[in-house]
């Protein structure tokens, strides 16, 4: 690590505690692992549970008052509706199949792109559904990885979202299950990567060519984001701001050909929530006379509930009893323009890694270990802070009880 110019003494003992530093093997010996992470989904209906309870569980995405306790209470509460939902999507959740297929590909990419740590090995690390992490982790350990790269599937970082994410690998990590002496390294954002926003607009022109061509600039884009509470917001988390690079980099690429709007779905439970709500955007756009609108999910990579349930079955339909066409642009999935972005982002890390330009971690989380708190800015300190304070638990009670109560999205609560 002594090439690594940018690091600092947490730096260092992040990395050392994340795995024990070690000169690289030589080239062929074992793979360089490329970690996915992500939250993954139930592959089939059955698995609706697990996934519900895994994720309630999860103090860094919801912190809930006596979460052991509570958290399987919700899970089992929430189970049939959500199944119901995956039902209707085809019996399940596609992230899994996606991820290997996204993964599979960029590293045979990257054997060509970056020879010098050829060969490379994808791992799905889920954070709720299977492969979880510590079955990645000991697949890696089988396959003697002395080098990896934690790279988040999320475009645009989080806390509740990435941060999760590479909290439990740094657990896994410091508890030896990826082996010893694994040389870790992170890629956590890059929403603005000009390989993501070039696949994202092909995506658009290719919804937008749906529509005549005389009136195809009229048509307004909505790009729809899963949305964040207010609390995650308020203390600083990047999440919003990093969707809103993504959006105004798209829509530079697409020349400000049409007007377009960035709003929120998917809230959970009764407290506020980043808006406007996606749905209410519709209803707006309508009452405005809007005749045309393209759906565009931004930030995430392939299909899920929020796309194929929520924008598919709920708001084309909802657009559609309002007088309106709209149209979906098609989640990135298997698109080789965002496959060979995933390699290139890949291959530049590795490359500026091994040539001591950039250090283990992205200048942002650099800050944080800086600062002295965990690896993924879960806001320790805020959430603890919280939960001693009564008025708030009685806070989290209500919101506990109106995730046990609601459903899915806060227009339906
Ligand atoms: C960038 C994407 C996502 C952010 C940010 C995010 C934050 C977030 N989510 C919840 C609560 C739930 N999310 C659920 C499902 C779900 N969430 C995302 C993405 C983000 N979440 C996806 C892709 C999915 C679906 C997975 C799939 O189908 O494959 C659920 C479960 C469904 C439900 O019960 O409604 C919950 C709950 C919070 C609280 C949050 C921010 C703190
Ligand atoms: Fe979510």
């Amino acid at each position: 690590m002594a090439h690594v110019p940018r690091t600092t003494a947490l730096t260092r003992s992040l990395t050392r505690s994340l795995a024990t530093l070690n000169n690289a093997p030589p080239a062929g010996k074992s793979p360089t692992a490329i970690v996915m992470l992500n939250m993954g989904g139930p592959s089939t209906v059955p698995e609706t549970h697990d996934f519900l309870k895994n994720l309630f569980m999860d103090g860094d995405l919801i912190p809930l008052p006596f979460q052991s306790v509570l958290a399987p209470l919700i899970a089992k509460r929430r189970t049939p509706q959500i199944e119901k939902q995956y039902e209707d999507i085809g019996g399940g959740s596609p992230i899994l199949h996606y991820t290997k297929l996204q993964g599979e590909r960029m590293a045979a990419l990257l054997d060509e792109l970056h020879p010098a740590t050829a060969p490379h090995k994808s791992y799905v690390a889920f954070r709720y559904a299977r492969p979880l992490t510590d079955e990645a982790a000991r697949q890696m350990k089988a396959d003697g990885v002395k080098r990896a790269v934690a790279f988040t599937q999320y475009p645009q970082y989080s806390c509740s979202t990435t941060g999760s994410s590479l909290n439990e690998l740094y657990r896994r990590g410091k508890a030896g299950e990826a082996g010893d002496g694994v040389e870790w390294s992170v890629i956590d954002r890059w929403g603005t990567h000009p390989g993501f926003i070039e696949a994202v607009a092909q995506n658009i022109e290719r919804a937008l060519a749906k529509f005549p061509a005389e009136r195809r600039s009229e048509t307004v884009l909505l790009f729809s984001a899963h949305s964040l509470p207010m609390s995650v917001v308020n203390r600083g988390d990047p999440y919003v701001l990093e969707v809103s690079a993504t959006v105004s980099a798209v829509m530079d690429r697409l020349g400000h050909s049409n007007p377009y709007r960035l709003v929120w779905q998917s809230q959970v439970g009764p407290s506020a929530w980043m808006g406007m709500q996606t749905s209410e955007a519709i209803k707006g756009l309508a009452r405005l006379g809007r005749k045309q609108v393209v759906l565009v999910p931004i930030a995430f990579t392939s299909d899920h509930i929020e796309t194929l349930y929520e924008l598919d079955l709920e708001y084309v339909k909802e657009g559609q009893e309002l007088g309106m066409e709209v149209q979906r642009a098609e989640s990135l999935n298997d698109s080789p323009v965002f496959i060979r972005a995933l390699a290139d982002l890949a291959a530049s890390h590795l490359k500026d890694y091994s040539s001591g330009k950039i250090g283990p971690t992205s200048i942002q989380l650099e800050d944080v270990v800086r600062e002295g708190r965990s690896l993924a800015i879960v806001a320790p300190d805020i959430v603890m802070g919280i939960l001693f304070s009564w008025c708030a638990v009685a806070h989290l009670y209500v919101h506990a009880r109106g995730l046990m109560l609601g459903s899915q999205h806060a227009k339906r609560d």
